[in-house]
């Protein structure tokens, strides 16, 4: 028997189009994507072009990871002094692993990570702090809640020979930022999101580091805060020089930031372009900024 005609027909969809005949990406097709253009990758050349072929930082065929798990498979990177860099790229692509190991925290098999021209590859976290000014801002809250906020600064100065040479860093510190001042007694608990943001930023300062790696720094903040952060990161590269190397989920936002910005993917370096070209990039649009 025939059917009744239904009054409102389904519209036919067109294979791999979505509503207006847009394409529709699946997870599987993001992740083919990407690897196809992790393959081709941008060379070494054009990577040291966008450090204006003169690095502070430089990583060159990293590969590393945990224990026996490999992650990064041969990044090459470099970041100029006062320049901005960030990594964007899929969930568990490997960016948190290249601060991870530019800081020391993971198993590096083979590859190489420069700063000055001076290897740093195997130096431990301390080391790496104190002797090449690299320091790390962590994802996570990592304010001492019961501490005060001068005393939070203060442990940024951990590595320092004495206690006093800490407590003057941790001075010229509170000199820059007010906000931070006028709270010095209180319980870092107390804090609003973006102090504690600006806090750890702050502690990161107290040793005067070259490099900065930041690590998500918009990560649970309301958007006026990461408005600060991103403000506070724009002024410490611009006026103080500091060489910042962030991840950031927030693939817009850490791209507006970046002067170069670098798409990892599956521990391949996929892109790398100045910040502003990536913003703008057909595949980097398609894939992470949503079309
Ligand atoms: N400490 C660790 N020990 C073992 N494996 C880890 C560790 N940290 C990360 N991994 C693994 O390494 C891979 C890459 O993780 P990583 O955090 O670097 O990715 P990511 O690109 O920063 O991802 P996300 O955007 O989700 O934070 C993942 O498979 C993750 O499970």
């Amino acid at each position: 028997m025939a059917q009744p005609a239904d009054p409102k027909p389904a519209r036919q969809a067109i294979p791999g189009r979505g509503a207006g005949g847009a394409p529709v990406l699946s997870v599987d097709d993001v992740a083919r994507e990407a690897e196809r253009l992790a393959k081709e990758g941008p060379g070494r050349e054009r990577i040291a072009a966008l450090a204006q072929n003169r690095p502070l930082l430089t990583i060159d065929g990293l590969h590393a990871g945990y224990g026996k798990m490999e992650i990064l498979h041969g990044i090459d990177l470099q970041v100029a002094p006062g320049q901005s860099l960030c990594l964007i790229g899929p969930n568990g692509a490997g960016k948190s692993t290249v601060l991870h190991s530019i800081y020391g925290f993971t198993n590096i098999r083979a590859g190489s990570i420069r700063l000055d021209g001076l290897d740093v590859t195997r130096l431990h976290p301390n080391q790496k702090l104190k002797q090449a000014g690299i320091a790390y801002i962590l994802q996570d809250n990592s304010v001492f809640p019961d501490m005060t906020v001068e005393e939070n600064l203060w442990m940024g100065g951990y590595l320092m020979d004495s206690p006093d040479q800490a407590k003057e860093a941790a001075e010229r510190v509170f000199a820059k930022y007010d906000r931070l001042a006028a709270r010095r007694r209180s319980p870092a608990r107390v804090l609003s999101g973006g102090e504690r943001r600006l806090l750890e930023i702050s502690r990161a300062l107290v040793m005067n580091p070259r490099v900065l790696l930041v690590d998500e720094p918009s990560i649970g903040l309301e958007p006026r805060y990461i408005d600060m952060v991103f403000e506070i990161l724009a002024d410490l590269k611009r006026n103080e020089g500091k060489s910042i190397v962030m991840v950031e989920q927030n693939a817009k936002k850490g791209l507006e930031f970046a002067d170069v910005g670098y798409v990892l993917v599956s521990g391949f370096v996929a892109l790398a372009g100045p910040g502003e070209e990536l913003l703008t990039h057909p595949e980097v649009g398609r894939l992470f900024l949503g079309g």
